[in-house]
Formats: structure tokens, C-alpha cells, sequence
């Protein structure tokens, strides 16, 4: 660890400790120093990947394409700044993304013409990518609770050519009792304590944090997670995701939402990348549903931050 940066939350590393296999501990805890790259993805409703390679390449820069997903590039941290005021940016022609983040839509894997619900949309980074897999063409509603949060979402899927959405401000977890069983796929990202965000080089990334929010963000998690059930047809796709490595956040919400549906069913996913963790199957003495596991912690490294995911298919 650096010493001139400030020190991580205690009980924030102790988690880590107890949640990170021994073997990637390193890796994970030197990732909360380290500058990473700008990432970002063409959006296919405006643009293709290749042609907005060569339009960055005409500008000056060199786009390293990412190999999991074929829309996505990075490039150094110091080109921030300036990719921002190129015409791609501000077009709509690209989104600035974490990588991380991308694999939620890959995992729902969502159709063209399907009825699709994103139940805590803004700032829409996922919703946008959600309408291109879809080609522009079906239903996708995006749900937010938060104004100007709303307002954002609003602009930024206008900004990205999204002609399928419809946004609603309201609080995520009326969704069920409101639309039952209405939508082929859910993506719910939900509201958490966002600790894969820390980040050494600002403290101000942490200053909300502490176990207590945890458990609180986890009630709503709850909350949001049976209203997305609810609303989902039979032989649906919910993906589940969050930010944040607590297992309360994370593992122990598919669990619950496995012991009072039974007709939840774990989806194995797996991207291809090397950066994977099994979901854990017990935690703090308490044993989860043995089909946890086959959900997956993404652990954070130089390129990507960390973050949780869950596929649960609804049976017919
Ligand atoms: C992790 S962020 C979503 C990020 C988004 N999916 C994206 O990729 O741009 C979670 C969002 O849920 C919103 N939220 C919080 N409580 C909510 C609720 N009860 N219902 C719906 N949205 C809520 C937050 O304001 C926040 O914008």
C-alpha cells in the first residue's frame, strides 16, 4: 500500500478480508490506488464500433478495443478529458462506462420487440446499452426515484437516439403491485453502498459509508428485489447487481429471494474475463442456498472496478 494515501475504512478492509480469496487480496486492495483508464462503448444506435474507432483515430487517439465485448474500448486516464469534448461524446456517439458495468445488459442479454423493465435506471449508462442490444425496437421502461437523478436520465437517453424508453418517477418498489407480471427481462442495479467505488485518491468516495448503511441499503435492496419478482412474466430474466462486495448487499438477497420464490431459478453466467469470484455460499456462520455460488463477484484490478451479479430466470 502507498503510504501517502489515505487508509480505507478498517472495518471496510476487514470485510474485504473476509470476503476476497487470499490469493487475489493483493490485487483487489492495490486497485483501490491505482489510476485506471477512461473506458467507454460505442453506442450501436448511433454509431458501429469500427466506425467510431476510426473517428477517434482521425482525432488523435488510440482506442484499445476491450476483447469481451466487441462495442467496447479504453484508453489512458489522461485522454478524459479530451475524449469528453470531441463530437462523439457529446453526439451521443459513445458512453464513458466502467467496464464492470457492461456486463449487467450482456447478462440480461435483451431482444429486439421484448418488454423490458430497468427499475434503477439513472444516470441510464445501462439503459442506454440495454436499447442498443435491443436495436431500438420493443418497450423498455426505466423507473428512478430520485428528480434530478430522473431528469439525467431523461437527457442522457434522449443524448444516446433511445427511441424505445419510457420513464417513470417513482419509488422502484411499487412496480409490482402496479404492473404484475408484465416484462420479459428486469434489470434491477440496485440503490447499495457502492464500495467498489472507493477509491484511496479521494476519502470523500467513502464518507457515507459504515455497516449500518449497509444494512439499512440492503432493506431496501429487499424491498426492490421482490417488487422486480412480482413484475416479472413466468419464464423471465431477472439480473440482480450491485456496486458493493457486502455479502448482506449481495449474496444474502438472492438467497432470501430463493427461500420465498421457488420458482426462482439460478442462471449460470460467466463473461470471459479472468477477474471472477463464485458467489459465496455462506457467510458470518450462516449457510446460503448451495445455487449461490453460481452467481459471480467481478474483483477489481487496474481496468475494472468490483461488482456483484445475479441471473435468476422465473420458471414457466
Ligand atoms: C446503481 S444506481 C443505477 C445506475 C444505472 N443503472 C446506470 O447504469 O446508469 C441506482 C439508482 O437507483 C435509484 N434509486 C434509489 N432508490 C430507488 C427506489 N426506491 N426506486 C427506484 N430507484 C431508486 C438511485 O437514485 C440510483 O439512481
Amino acid at each position: 500500500m502507498s503510504p501517502s494515501l489515505p487508509e480505507l475504512p478498517e472495518e471496510f478492509t476487514a470485510l474485504l478480508a473476509q470476503v476476497v480469496p487470499v490469493a487475489r487480496h493483493k490485487q483487489v486492495m492495490a486497485s483501490f490506488a491505482a489510476v485506471k483508464p477512461v473506458t467507454f462503448r460505442a453506442n450501436t444506435i448511433k454509431t458501429s464500433a469500427a466506425q467510431l474507432r476510426a473517428e477517434l483515430e482521425q482525432a488523435g487517439f488510440a482506442p484499445r478495443p476491450i476483447s469481451w465485448c466487441p462495442e467496447a474500448f479504453a484508453l489512458a486516464h489522461e485522454a478524459k478529458r479530451a475524449l469528453t469534448e470531441t463530437p462523439a461524446f457529446y453526439e451521443g456517439r459513445l458512453y464513458i462506462q466502467n467496464l464492470a458495468s457492461m456486463l449487467a445488459p450482456l447478462a440480461l442479454d435483451p431482444q429486439p420487440g421484448e418488454t423490458v423493465l430497468d427499475l434503477a435506471a439513472a444516470p441510464g449508462g445501462k439503459a442506454s446499452q440495454i436499447a442498443a442490444l435491443m436495436g431500438n425496437e420493443g418497450r423498455l421502461s426505466v423507473v428512478e426515484a430520485i428528480k434530478p437523478r430522473f431528469f439525467r436520465l431523461k437527457a442522457n437517453l434522449d443524448q444516446q437516439g433511445v427511441a424505445i424508453a419510457r420513464a417513470f418517477l417513482m419509488d422502484g418498489r411499487l412496480v409490482g403491485r402496479k404492473c404484475p407480471q408484465m416484462f420479459d427481462r428486469i434489470l434491477l442495479d440496485a440503490p447499495c453502498s457502492s464500495e467498489a467505488r472507493f477509491t484511496r485518491l479521494d476519502p470523500q468516495s467513502w464518507g457515507h459509508w459504515s455497516p449500518r448503511k449497509v444494512k439499512e441499503t440492503a432493506r431496501k435492496q429487499k424491498g426492490l428485489i421482490a417488487a422486480a419478482w412480482t413484475a416479472l412474466k413466468p419464464g423471465g430474466t431477472l439480473v440482480y447487481c450491485t456496486c458493493s462486495f457486502s455479502p448482506e448487499e449481495n449474496e444474502k438477497i438472492v438467497h432470501n429471494l430463493l427461500r420465498r420464490n421457488e420458482d426462482a431459478v439460478i442462471v449460470p453466467w460467466t463473461p470471459a474475463i479472468d477477474n471472477l469470484q463464485a458467489g459465496l455460499t455462506s457467510w458470518q456462520g450462516k449457510e446460503l442456498r448451495p445455487e449461490v455460488a453460481n452467481t459471480l463477484r467481478v474483483l477489481p484490478d487496474g481496468m475494472m472496478d468490483g461488482f456483484y451479479l445475479a441471473k435468476i430466470r422465473k420458471a414457466d
